[in-house]
Order: structure tokens, then C-alpha cells, then sequence
């Protein structure tokens, strides 16, 4: 095999402009198991890559012999920079990392470890704080310094006769049916201020809002018709959260809605998106698989055993690439100091920090005083926002507690200033 890695950016959105980012799309959608890209999915999704600034990674194999085409790429990766909210608005730069394939003609070879670590090093050196991503297996990443650090629940809500609210909308705002043209207009507006209040929230592309509507399904890539929107206006007219969802039924049979995306500004929109939800004729349960880990419908509800959680999944995966500017880009609330040992089999963190914490700033140095606890990048990835207690990670055995009980008060230091909550997929 005569492999080379490469990197390049996108040039045109017209797909006969760009035969190299074409080729390279049509490895993603192999890789991923995604129906073969028709002209329009091909130049929507260049059009994506260009607006959000993606930097396309691919290996190529000069030696593939015929029929098959070496100007295909045998492993794909593709990233570009955004923003994940830590904590009283701050943002916290990171490297998004995405559309990792590898051909099965060449897997476990080494080709995700070699662009993954070309990525991490290339990221660390432009400057950012962390690397982050979702997975669609959980295995696959700690082995690279990334621990899950947001997460989300998978519910089901029974709306029979009995869902009812113990503190129904007072009226004050109400939820609107929209169509997806007006769905789409507002809700990459609703999301940007859900990114700026929410800790654990990650910047979302350009094509998300299109997405969520239904107009284009960047899965299917085609038009989902069965999308259907509504929007909580509060009484002043301003938009105050949205929610996009699928109804299925059988007929002579109740159905059941799967929420694509519900995004609230502020609790009574929640609840008023829930209470309409909740009454829906026709419907009997409504599924979401982005709920708050912490949910106040669990308690809004005046029967909560309509309230069933199905599973609790990792949301966003964090990568320590730079530990000072990382931590101290978070918003902190106790007071207190550690010193914590990192070990870093990549060799991109790893060290001695002190962590120094008052007035809501960390100051962090690297020392060589003893430290009190030990950890791999991964743990430390896992507890930077808060979503993660390091107590729970000392129980499952990645965290080294080298002073008695320091899990308890690394448990106080790092503690987020609010729900940790990430509604991003990428
Ligand atoms: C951020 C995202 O894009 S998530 C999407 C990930 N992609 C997919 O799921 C698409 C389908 N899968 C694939 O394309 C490939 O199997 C990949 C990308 C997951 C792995 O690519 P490969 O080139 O085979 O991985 P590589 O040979 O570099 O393996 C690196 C290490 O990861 C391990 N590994 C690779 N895949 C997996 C897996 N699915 N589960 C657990 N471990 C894995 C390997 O054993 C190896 O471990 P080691 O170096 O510690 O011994």
C-alpha cells in the first residue's frame, strides 16, 4: 500500500468544480452506510463545509489496483473551529472534529490513529484550548485523551388522558404551529442564544436550522415533508424556544412523536413546548433524545411516572490540548487550590498543573509541587465543565486520589456553575 495523508479546503459549491472534496464526500457517505449523493446533497453539503470553514483530511492508496479508483480516499476526517459554552457566558474555543471514516479494506491499520493524532498536534499548535466530538461508539476515543463531558437522556413521555402540568402556561405566551420555511428562519437565531446561556453547549453549523425543519435531512439527504414545527412566542412577540418533531401512526391506532430538536430560552417556554406536546390529539407518548440529564418535566409533571428515561447518552467528547487556557476559560464558583498530575500518552498535556480558584477565575500553572490527585487527559476532559464529578470518576478507577478523600473537595473546586446540557450532534 503506497498510502498519503492530505489536507485541503473545499474550493466551489458546484460539485464539477471540486472533484477532490466530491470524491471525498462520497467516501464520508460510504463510510457512514448513507445512500449515494445525488448533484443536490453534494453541492449542499459543499456549500456547508465552505460556510462553516472546514479543513478536509483524506488518505489516499496510490496502490489500489483497478477497477477501483485511487482518487477516492480510504479514510476521511474533516474539522473546523467553534465554540462550546463553559459557564456564565464564557466561550471556550475548541477544534470540532468530525466525519471520521476509515474503508473497511483498510481498517485497523492505524489510519484513524494517524490523522487523529496529526489533527490534535496541528490543533494545539494554532492555539485552541480543547478538541471536542461525538461519537458513534463510545470505545473508540478515550485511547486519544477524550472523555465524555456532557450528556444527554433518552425519555419517553406517556400523553394520554393523565399527562397534565402541576403549573399549566399561564397564558402569558403561547405556542405556535409554523411551517418549515418559518422554522427554519428562526431557529438558528433561538439556538444562538440557547449556545450563549447554556453551559455545555457546542456551536452548531450553518446547515443545522434547514436540518431541523425538515427543508433538507442532512441523514436522508432529501427533504423530510413529515416535519412539522411550533414555535413559543411570549407576549411581548418575541420567539422564546421551538420545537421540530415526526408523528407516526397506524391508523385506528394512537401515535407517537419523536422530537428532532427542542430548543428553550427559558423555563416556562420548556414547559409550554411540553404542555403542547402533551396535547397532542391522536398521540400517546413523545420521545426526545436530548433531555436534560437534571429535567424539570420529571417534577412539572403532576403524575412523574409518565416521566421514563430510556438511556443516558455522551453527548460531547473533550480533548485537553491546552489545560491553563482551558481551565481558566470556565466559569468557576468556589474557592480553593489542587494540584493535579495529568498523564498524556499523545504527550500534548501532560504534567504537573496548579489549579488556583477565587472570585470565579482559575489561575493554573504547571508546578512540580506533589499533586493530589492523578488523572489521564481523558478525565480531565471527562470533569473540565463540570458535567462529570471527579468522586465518580475515583470510583470507576480514572482518577487517582493521592491525599485521602481528595475526590470530595476536587468535587467542591471543579463544580459546574449550573446544568451542564448539550442538545449538538456533529
Ligand atoms: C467523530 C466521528 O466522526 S465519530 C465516527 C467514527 N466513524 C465510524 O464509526 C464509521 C465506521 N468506522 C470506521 O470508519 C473505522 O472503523 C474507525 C474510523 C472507527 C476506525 O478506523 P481505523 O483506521 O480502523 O482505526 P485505527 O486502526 O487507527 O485504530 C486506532 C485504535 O482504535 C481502536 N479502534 C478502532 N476502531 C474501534 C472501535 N470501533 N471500537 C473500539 N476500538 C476501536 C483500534 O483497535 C486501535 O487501538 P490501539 O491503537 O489502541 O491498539
Amino acid at each position: 500500500m503506497d498510502l498519503q495523508m492530505s489536507t485541503f479546503r473545499p474550493r466551489s459549491a458546484d460539485p464539477a468544480e471540486d472533484p477532490e472534496a466530491v470524491a471525498w464526500l462520497r467516501a464520508v457517505s460510504q463510510g457512514f452506510h448513507q445512500d449515494r449523493l445525488t448533484d443536490e446533497a453534494l453541492g449542499r453539503s459543499l456549500q456547508g463545509l465552505l460556510d462553516d470553514g472546514f479543513t478536509l483530511r483524506a488518505v489516499h492508496d496510490h496502490d489500489i489496483p483497478a477497477p477501483a479508483d485511487p482518487r477516492r480516499p480510504v479514510a476521511t476526517f474533516s474539522s473546523t473551529d467553534g465554540t462550546i459554552n463553559a459557564g456564565a457566558g464564557r466561550m471556550l474555543p475548541a477544534r470540532l472534529i468530525t466525519d471520521v471514516t476509515v474503508r473497511p479494506s483498510h481498517r485497523r491499520r492505524g489510519l484513524l490513529r494517524t490523522m487523529m493524532s496529526a489533527e490534535l498536534a496541528e490543533a494545539k499548535a494554532a492555539g485552541l484550548p480543547v478538541a471536542a466530538l461525538t461519537v458513534t461508539e463510545g470505545g473508540i476515543y478515550r485511547r486519544f485523551g477524550f472523555g465524555p463531558a456532557t450528556f444527554e437522556a433518552k425519555i419517553e413521555v406517556a400523553t394520554d388522558s393523565r399527562f397534565a402540568l402541576h403549573t399549566p402556561p399561564d397564558g402569558g405566551g403561547q405556542v405556535v404551529l409554523v411551517d418549515a420555511a418559518v422554522l427554519e428562519e428562526h431557529a438558528g437565531e433561538i439556538f444562538r442564544r440557547y449556545h450563549a446561556q447554556t453551559l455545555g453547549s457546542v456551536q452548531r453549523f450553518s446547515v443545522i436550522p434547514t436540518h431541523v425543519s425538515g427543508l433538507w435531512d442532512w441523514s436522508s439527504r432529501e427533504e423530510n415533508r413529515r416535519v412539522r414545527g411550533a414555535i413559543f412566542v411570549a407576549e411581548s412577540g418575541e420567539p422564546e424556544g421551538y420545537v421540530a418533531w415526526e408523528a407516526r401512526r397506524d391508523p385506528d391506532e394512537f401515535g407517537k412523536i419523536t422530537v428532532r430538536d427542542l430548543v428553550p430560552l427559558t423555563p416556562r417556554a420548556y414547559l409550554a413546548l411540553w404542555d403542547f406536546l402533551g396535547h397532542v390529539d391522536l398521540i400517546d407518548s413523545v420521545r426526545w433524545g436530548s433531555a436534560p440529564t437534571e429535567d424539570p418535566l420529571r417534577f412539572a409533571l403532576t403524575e412523574p411516572d409518565l416521566y421514563r428515561v430510556r438511556g443516558l447518552d455522551a453527548n460531547v467528547w473533550l480533548r485537553m490540548l491546552d489545560v491553563p487556557a482551558a481551565l481558566t476559560a470556565r466559569a468557576w464558583q468556589s474557592t480553593g487550590s489542587c494540584v493535579l498530575a495529568v498523564e498524556d500518552s499523545l504527550d500534548l498535556v501532560g504534567g504537573r498543573y496548579r489549579i488556583k480558584i477565587a472570585d470565579g477565575d482559575a489561575e493554573v500553572t504547571r508546578t512540580d509541587d506533589e499533586a493530589d490527585a492523578a488523572m489521564d487527559a481523558a478525565a480531565l476532559g471527562s470533569i473540565c465543565l463540570g458535567g462529570v464529578r471527579p468522586s465518580v470518576l475515583a470510583a470507576a478507577g480514572l482518577i487517582r486520589e493521592l491525599r485521602p478523600s481528595v475526590a470530595a473537595s476536587l468535587d467542591q473546586l471543579f463544580a459546574a456553575t449550573g446544568p451542564v446540557w448539550g442538545i449538538t450532534h456533529f
